[in-house]
């Protein structure tokens, strides 16, 4: 449901309209320096209405810490954060309520709850509940300890070059995706497990909870397809199995092979676009011509790296933990 992780467990709430969103971080070790600056540059990162492209509703995203920290200390306790809402403009939804918005929650939302859903702001589907996770994310960056992890946009509108490709999204006064590409090192061998809980699978499982994330792949992903296996399979170089290439993406048979671990990310425009469009009116049943107003992100991926760097922290950090309780009771 709301949950992800079985040691290092994540539980967000929120709605982007209500009172607050935040994160219930269980499992946390004790004994992490956590405090407002550690959460800060992150949070920042994510933020709307600094970069050019970005939502323009402005939020301080300051974390309020309301359980599991002691004298600036993680204390093993759940660790409960909160972030309030104070810049929220409900009319905007209010007046495209008779018309869901194409390629956006509101319409399954509205079926799967039966209309109890809160639709303002797009409410729980919202991006705001990414907040909570990239908090979770900071902490588990310290969790994991050596390994680092460095998300950046590599194309926007299929340009590889972002300016150019946020530019032909001004221009056409339309939204834009784009492609985000993460690298993590100083990854351990080992972790990870054959078949489900491959670490494909637990990133992948991860990642697609970002809203508008449409596609991941690791390594030359689907480039792999095209190639003959001695272009694609990486030569081992010395004991410690550094390779020659890196089309595996730092992972073979679901477990990391201490390389660097490398995946893409597609992130699809946003559906709430200045641009015209046409759709059900399920008020009067007929289909009409339409147009976003309100505060939206002209380009999801901009604001996107910190959150992929979060969601792959909470990840390691969960598999990290696993891997410690496995080699702990090999030796008792
Ligand atoms: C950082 C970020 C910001 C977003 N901003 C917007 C936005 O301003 N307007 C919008 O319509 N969608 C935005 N989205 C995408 C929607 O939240 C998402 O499309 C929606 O929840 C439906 O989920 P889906 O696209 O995964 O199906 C954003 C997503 C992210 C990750
Ligand atoms: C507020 C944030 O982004 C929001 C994400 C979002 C969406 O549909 O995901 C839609 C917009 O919401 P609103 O219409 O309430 O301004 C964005 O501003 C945030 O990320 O903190």
């Amino acid at each position: 449901m709301n949950t992800f992780g079985r040691l290092f467990r994540v539980h967000i709430f929120g709605e982007s309209h209500g009172e607050s969103v935040g994160v219930v971080i269980d499992g946390c070790p004790a004994g992490l320096t956590v405090d407002e600056t550690l959460l800060l540059p992150d949070l920042e990162r994510r933020k709307g209405g600094i970069q050019k492209g970005t939502t323009p509703r402005k939020e301080a995203d300051f974390p309020l810490f309301k359980s599991g920290i002691f004298n600036g200390k993680t204390t093993g306790a759940p660790i409960a954060i909160f972030f309030e809402n104070q810049n929220t403009r409900s009319e905007d939804y209010t007046s495209q309520r008779s018309i869901p918005r194409p390629g956006h929650a509101d319409f399954v939302a509205n079926k799967k709850f039966g209309g109890y859903e809160d639709y303002r702001g797009g409410g729980h589907f919202s991006a705001r509940l990414t907040t909570g996770l990239v908090a979770a994310g900071s902490i588990a960056k310290k969790v994991i300890g050596p390994s680092s992890i460095e998300a950046q946009v590599i194309e926007i509108g299929g340009e590889s070059d972002p300016e150019k490709g946020l530019q032909k999204a001004i221009n056409a006064k339309d939204s834009v995706g784009g492609i985000i590409e993460c690298r993590v090192k100083q990854v351990p061998i080992g972790l990870g497990e054959p078949f489900f809980d491959s670490v494909e699978s637990l990133l992948a499982h991860a990642l697609f909870s970002i809203p508008a994330v449409k596609g991941v792949e690791f390594g030359s992903g689907f480039d792999a397809a095209r190639m003959f296996g001695s272009e694609n399979n990486d030569s081992i170089i010395d004991p410690n199995g550094t390779t020659k290439s890196n089309h595996a993406g730092g992972i073979n048979g679901g477990i990391t092979n201490g390389n660097d671990l490398v995946f893409r990310i597609a992130i699809k425009p946003a559906s709430s676009t200045p641009k015209e469009q046409e759709s059900l009116n399920w008020d009067t049943n007929t289909i009409e011509s339409f147009s976003i107003k309100g505060r939206h992100d002209l380009c999801v991926a901009l604001r996107a790296p910190v959150i992929v760097e979060a969601l792959t922290a909470i990840v390691l950090a969960d598999l990290f933990l696993l891997d410690q309780q496995a080699q702990r009771r090999h030796t008792d």
